[in-house]
Order: C-alpha cells, then sequence, then structure tokens
C-alpha cells in the first residue's frame, strides 16, 4: 500500500499519480489534500510518514509545489528517509543506496510524464543493502542528541 500526500502545489500532480498507480494495479491510500485550495504542506507529510512509520502503508509519495518544504516536514520524523527527486537516475539511487521510504516530488516542477516515470523507476527499485547499511545506521543514529558522529562535530 502507497501512501499519498500534497498541499495544493502538488495536487494536481498527486490525482496524475493516483490515476497511474491505479492503472498499474498498486494499492493506494490517499491522505489529501483534495482541491488546489491552499493548505499547509507538513499535516500531509505527517499523515502519509506516520502511516508507513504504522506499517499500514510500505512506503510514501508526497508532492508540494518543489517537493522540497514537504520533504523536510517528512525528515523530522525518525525513521523516515524522504528524497526530494527530479530525475530518474537519482529515483534509483535513492533506493538503492538511501533505502529512501518516501519520495517527494515538486508538482510546480516536474512534468507529469517525468514524475511518472520516477516513481516507476522507484518502486521497481530495491535497496542494496551491504555498506549502505552502515550509513544509514549512522543517519538513523543522528536521531539520538548523544551520537558520537555529533560530539565530533568539532562544533
Ligand atoms: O514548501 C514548498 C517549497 O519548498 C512547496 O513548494 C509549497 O508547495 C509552496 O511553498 C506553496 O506556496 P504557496 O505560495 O502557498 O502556494
Amino acid at each position: 500500500m502507497i501512501a499519498l500526500g500534497a498541499d495544493h502545489g502538488g495536487y494536481k500532480l498527486k490525482e496524475s499519480i493516483k490515476n497511474h498507480l491505479k492503472g498499474l494495479g498498486i494499492e493506494y491510500k490517499d491522505f489529501g489534500t483534495d482541491s488546489e485550495a491552499s493548505v499547509d504542506y507538513p499535516q500531509y507529510a505527517v499523515a502519509v510518514a506516520h502511516s508507513i512509520l504504522a506499517g499500514k502503508c510500505t512506503e510514501g509519495i508526497l508532492c508540494c509545489g518543489t517537493g522540497v518544504g514537504i520533504a523536510i516536514a517528512a525528515n523530522k520524523i525518525h525513521g523516515i528517509r524522504a528524497a526530494v527527486v527530479g530525475d530518474c537516475f537519482t529515483a534509483r539511487a535513492t533506493k538503492e543506496h538511501n533505502n529512501s521510504n518516501i519520495i517527494c516530488l515538486g508538482g510546480r516542477v516536474t512534468g507529469e510524464g517525468l514524475a511518472l516515470a520516477i516513481i516507476d523507476t522507484w518502486l521497481n527499485a530495491k535497496f542494496q543493502g551491504g555498506h549502505h547499511q552502515k550509513r544509514l545506521d549512522q543517519i538513523a543514529a543522528l536521531e539520538n542528541n548523544n551520537n558520537p558522529l555529533l560530539s565530533n562535530a568539532g562544533i
């Protein structure tokens, strides 16, 4: 089950993504927004992130105007690895290397055709594990304020 969320800047793209997933027979849950009326994106980032952390959805797709604001919000939630993506190379790499559990797209930046190709690439890619897991462990440890990487940062 794919979790979907968007603000007004990403609403139209989210609707296109829904049609695309429907056509592929991929189940999704839409956490809104439901129109192009202005809303604040953090609430949609939180809803999608929590559905993943609760195990109700396997991964998520978030859209705002650029993909950036909604990614910043999602990445504040421990356990979320949200990546802003505008090309297929990064889409594959962020699954294979970062095991991103949310992809973020800009409805005002990325056209529908490219956005759907990015999503297909990301959904079909697989995390490679191995040496990449060590880095994800280090990122996860940054969620703990006593992390040695923080105390060794020289600040
Ligand atoms: O947060 C953003 C930028 O990183 C998103 O693109 C939002 O969609 C954008 O800021 C919304 O702007 P608006 O003036 O409220 O339409």
